[in-house]
């Protein structure tokens, strides 16, 4: 799904109620109503637990007013805070005059903030898509009142404070929110390793706006979820053989890294591949041969690097780096790979750092190359640190544009840059994946697919993403995410491509 700009949401909120024949304060109630129905079914809160809403003078306000009558109406003990202003919106108004006069609404005052116990929820309405500057005086300091109370806070659309898709000085006041709940679509900012304990768990409520509108949106940020790869994998046709699914080679281990070689190849033949070879330094081979008995080895004359790059003549795909070392023996055999290669490569981890240490070589990244830092690793790549998160996000659309090749960048939800500075942020996986082996898994899952001819660069990347992250949700049902090793990961290939595979026979 599209991420949108605060801009181009309320683009969309004008078009939805233009194209529906509804007004705006119809928009605001079904926004209400979908937060009621998330509040009643979720936390089904009792009758007695007293619900504070905070409310600011925009329509982020009035959201939470609407939401104060529901819950008003139907039984629940609301409590409303207003934060005064000099103008308040016309829905907001409207909203605080429909609050039935029972309901108490008082307005916010430094000397008068309420006591927030445990067992009180808090509905942050404060601010939402219309926030242009930082949180100052008396609104900061009811940030900082809600932030010290032990009770749960549930944002409205964002967590007050906090910019849609743009960043905020630094140690600016945001709620920290247990749950925020947006309409329709996820925001950018929610996306980001600095937010999360901002945003807290995050959902999407639908509320009816225009989906033709919404396809026609011009956006370079994509949210990648459940649906959207389902059926991108195509059906195997029956009468294939191991040549249809390409021969890979993958360049991996060192003395005391063979393993990252194992779970790479293991990885690889589990994402489909119909030939593979493993090119090891002898410390590796009867390692890889035992433990992989499926892939061919074709083992370095050195002992314990990777010295020689092989005739690359018989394969459809290369991947190189897991558990490589940084020699230079092994920096020159990639220096001839990006020489030579005439076919897609995956470059990962210790293949990463030595372009990084050597920069000169990215000039030689044959086009369409695909690349899996973390942001460690691609701090290397690019040599200067990210100022914040959406520097960094700055920095790999400008590192995709000007090498033309493909950046996955791992994270809690990775991203994956396409060349024309496109990103497509990935919603499967948890947090068990942060654990040794899962990049060099997903090396070799990516290999696979990018040695079978039939799958596009983009498909193969964002496939190989998604279905990563989907094997590490299925094994955390088996292990717990705690109990979750990289080779879990590789048993639950087979299921999670499976459930990306057309069910229609491809051509
Ligand atoms: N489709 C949807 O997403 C819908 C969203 N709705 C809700 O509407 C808000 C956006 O409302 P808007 O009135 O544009 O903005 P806010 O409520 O966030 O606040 C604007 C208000 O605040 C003033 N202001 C801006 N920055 C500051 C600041 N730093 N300090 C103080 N005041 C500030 C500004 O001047 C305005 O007066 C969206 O998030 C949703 O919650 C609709 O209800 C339904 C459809
Ligand atoms: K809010």
């Amino acid at each position: 799904m599209k991420l949108l700009s605060a801009a181009l949401t309320r683009t969309l909120d004008q078009a939805t109620i233009q194209a529906q024949g509804i007004t705006s304060l119809e928009l605001m109630e079904r926004a209400a109503t979908a937060l009621f129905d998330w509040i009643l079914t979720e936390l089904r809160p009792a009758y007695s637990t007293p619900i504070h809403l905070f409310c600011g003078p925009g329509n982020n306000g009035g959201d939470g007013l609407a939401l104060a009558r529901l819950l008003h109406e139907a039984g629940y003990a609301a409590h409303v805070w207003l934060l005064p202003a000099k103008r308040y919106s016309a829905d907001f108004t409207a909203n605080r005059l429909r609050l039935p006069a029972e309901v108490p609404c008082q307005e916010l005052a430094a000397a008068r903030f309420p006591e927030l116990p445990a067992s009180a929820v808090l509905i942050d309405a404060l601010f939402g898509t219309g926030l242009s500057r930082p949180l100052t005086d008396l609104a900061a300091e009811v940030v900082a009142h809600l932030n010290r109370s032990p009770a749960l806070r549930i944002a409205v659309d964002l967590p007050s404070g906090l910019l849609a898709d743009a960043p905020q000085p630094p140690d600016s006041p945001l709620v920290q929110a247990h749950y925020t709940l947006c309409f329709e679509l996820p925001k950018l900012a929610f996306l980001l390793p600095g937010h999360a304990a901002f945003v807290g768990e995050w959902h999407t409520l639908q509320i009816g706006l225009e989906q033709e509108v919404i396809h026609n949106m011009a956006v370079d940020n994509y949210f990648i979820e459940d649906n959207y790869l389902k059926g991108c994998l195509p059906k195997r046709p029956r009468f294939s053989h191991k040549g249809t699914f390409g021969h890979a080679l993958l360049l991996a281990g060192s003395q005391g890294k063979v393993g990252a070689a194992v779970l790479a190849a293991t990885a690889c033949l589990r994402g489909g591949v119909g030939l593979l070879t493993v090119r090891v330094p002898q410390v590796g081979y009867a390692i890889l041969q035992t433990a992989v008995p499926e892939a061919m080895c074709l083992p370095d004359s050195a002992p314990d690097i990777l010295t020689e790059l092989p005739d690359l003549t018989p394969y459809a795909a290369v991947g190189m780096g897991p558990g490589l070392g940084q020699q230079a023996a092994s920096r020159e055999v990639l220096r001839q790979l990006l020489q030579t290669a005439t076919v897609p490569l995956v470059l990962d981890a210790d293949a990463l750092n030595l372009l990084g240490a050597n920069r000169e070589l990215l000039e030689l990244l044959p086009p369409d190359t695909l690349l899996t830092p973390h942001p460690k690793e691609f701090e290397r790549l690019v040599g200067i640190p990210a100022r914040h998160d959406y520097h960094r996000l700055e920095q790999l659309r400008a590192f995709v544009r000007q090498h033309r090749c493909y950046c996955v960048l791992k994270d809690a939800y990775t991203a994956v840059a396409a060349p024309d500075g496109t990103l497509y942020f990935n919603g499967s996986g948890n947090p068990g994946m942060a654990t040794g082996g899962s990049g060099d898994v997903l090396t070799g899952l990516l290999l696979a697919l990018r040695a079978d001819k039939r799958l596009s660069a983009l498909d193969a990347a964002l496939l190989g993403v998604y279905a990563h992250g989907r094997a590490g949700d299925l094994a955390a049902q088996e292990t717990g995410e705690a109990g979750l090793i990289a080779s879990d990961l590789v048993r639950f290939i087979g299921p999670a491509l499976q459930e990306l595979t057309a069910s229609a026979p491809g051509l």
